[in-house]
């Protein structure tokens, strides 16, 4: 991209050379050279592991490199290891967690970082209104800054933290913007509006560090893409000089077998519903009646804000419910008890693991035994090495790496990683009933397959799952039925020659105009 005064080329947003980095023995990062131009879109993939955090962490001042690797932003040298210079040079960053105050308005949630316009100690409302207008405007976002951030849809959130990220007193100043995975929980109806968010920000002059572990987007958004593996770069190359099975095999490093429709392979279910659920509601869930029989595999699709983030919590016990009933087998649970819905054979994968998911400060190997104990105990102390050999056994079934590390904690293993083990945990107490909220979010195309392979396998095994997913692709490759809620009720059950991605989007927007 050329300068606005004509002076010749703009410098690249990011260039790193011979970047760096290690934990004790693990090399998370090595000689890692990455060049993002100005007003490009550069997607970073890699397998879960690969040191995609571990690179934006080193770009935001977070992390230390080792030492002998250099990076500039925008031309000028980054001080490694400070957080104030990415910032002064222009980085800024969009992570998974959006930072924003959902009980705040848009204009003051983008106030919070960027500052209060103020008069003799007064805030200047009308001044902030305006401010963050533009800000939303430029990024093509025809949003009310007076709004509830809570009330935004997930793809309008992002933007905010997007339009926040670059709303600075002085913007031409933004030379980088770094997305860590920001479609990661956005349903696919949702997907698109964000990408052309991200084409704004390029178009600006800004050039745009996008991580993400879905194919599809790199097709549509990206001009270059960059592959980590262990750590190092595989390759550089424009996107639309690569094919999508090229781009599998940079990522794995050979040919991957995603799994697709195997659910038809799934015995056909005669017994009598394992799971029923009647008249529940919580929160914006107004009402939810379904079964579900051993062998099947149910999704569940719906909008931000449509009960589907409430319902299978809801089910388990973890939020309160209003009303209604929910069984296992014979067995009635009682409200807000998870402990007797897992003795029951409920378990449910949260779809925040961060802060629900697994205890982040314990290892790997307590996570994964916590919920069952008891086969481990022989008064008066538990089977440590027994629980040692199980630990192992899991990281092997699901692949989970560093495959050795099962006493590390399983907050210094990466997303994707820590996903499995918590996954894992979860199968081991071999549960009548699986339910699984955005069970693959954030966890690489290889895992991806390998974690479908697991629940169809626990389900041809007798139990019964629920998978709620943003992501309609995989609830039409797992699933023989999607259920789909809109404002707090199921509208449509799809299964057969129905059950397609278009679909499922069609109905969980409610008309075909709100699609187009
Ligand atoms: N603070 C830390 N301490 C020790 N090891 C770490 C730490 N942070 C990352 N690692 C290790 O560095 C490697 C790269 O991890 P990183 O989180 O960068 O991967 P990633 O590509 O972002 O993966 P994901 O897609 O799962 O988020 C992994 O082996 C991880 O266990």
């Amino acid at each position: 991209m050329e300068r606005a005064d004509g002076a010749g080329p703009l410098p690249p947003s990011l260039l790193t050379r011979g970047l760096s980095k290690s934990f004790g023995l693990t090399r998370a990062l090595t000689g890692v050279d990455l060049r993002v131009d100005a007003g490009t879109v550069h997607a970073l993939l890699g397998e879960n592991g690969s040191g995609k955090s571990t690179l934006i962490k080193t770009l935001s001042g977070y992390h230390h490199p080792d030492p002998g690797g250099s990076v500039e932003v925008g031309g000028q040298p980054l001080q490694a290891g400070v957080a104030s210079s990415a910032y002064d040079l222009g980085c800024r960053f969009v992570h998974q967690d959006l930072g924003l105050v959902d009980t705040c308005s848009v204009a003051d949630n983008v106030a919070l970082t960027t500052g209060f316009p103020t008069r003799c100690g007064a805030v200047r409302r009308k001044a902030l209104r305006r401010r963050t207008e533009e800000a939303l405007q430029r990024l093509g976002l025809a949003l009310d800054p007076d709004t509830l951030v809570g009330g935004l849809a997930a793809a309008e959130r992002t933007g905010v933290a997007v339009a926040r990220a670059l709303a600075d007193a002085d913007r031409t100043s933004v030379r980088l913007l770094v997305l860590d995975e920001p479609t990661a929980t956005l349903p696919d109806t949702e997907v698109k509006q964000l990408l052309a968010v991200v084409r704004a920000v390029a178009a600006s002059g800004v050039g745009v560090l996008y991580v993400t572990h879905h194919l599809d987007e790199v097709f549509e958004v990206a001009d270059d893409v960059s592959v980590l593996r262990d750590g190092r770069k595989v390759v550089t190359t424009k996107a639309r000089a690569l094919t999508r099975r090229e781009l599998v095999e940079h990522l794995v490093g050979g040919e991957l077998e995603e799994v697709s429709a195997a659910s038809d392979s799934l015995p056909t279910a005669h017994a009598a519903p394992v799971l029923r659920v009647q008249d529940l509601s919580a929160g914006p869930l107004v009402t939810a009646n379904f079964t579900v029989r051993p062998g099947e595999v149910v999704g569940v699709a719906g909008l931000t804000g449509s009960g589907r983030e409430t319902l299978l919590p809801a089910i388990f016990g973890a939020i309160p419910r209003s009303s209604g009933r929910v069984q296992i087998g014979d067995v009635i649970l009682a409200p807000g008890r998870p402990d007797r819905a897992i003795a029951a054979g409920l378990t449910l994968l949260p779809a925040d693991r961060v802060r629900l998911g697994g205890v982040m400060s314990m290892s790997a190997r307590e996570n994964l035994t916590l919920p069952a104990l008891r086969a481990l105990w022989r008064a008066p102390r538990l089977r440590r090495r027994l629980e040692v050999a199980q630990a192992r056994t899991w990281f092997e079934r699901l692949d989970v790496r560093p495959r050795g590390a099962v006493d590390a904690p399983l907050g210094s293993f990466s997303g994707g990683n820590q996903q499995k083990v918590l996954f894992g945990k979860w199968l081991r107490c071999a549960p009548r009933v699986l339910l699984l909220d955005e069970p693959t979010q954030g966890v690489d195309i290889g895992a991806k397959a390998e974690i479908h392979r697991q629940i169809l396998s626990a389900v041809e095994a007798g139990a019964a799952a629920v998978v709620s997913s943003s992501d309609y692709d995989e609830l039409v490759a797992l699933c023989r039925r999607v259920m789909v809620l809109r404002d707090g009720r199921f509208v449509a059950e799809l299964s057969n020659g129905a059950l397609t991605v278009a679909e499922v989007a069609r109905e969980a927007l409610g008309s075909e105009d709100r699609a187009a």
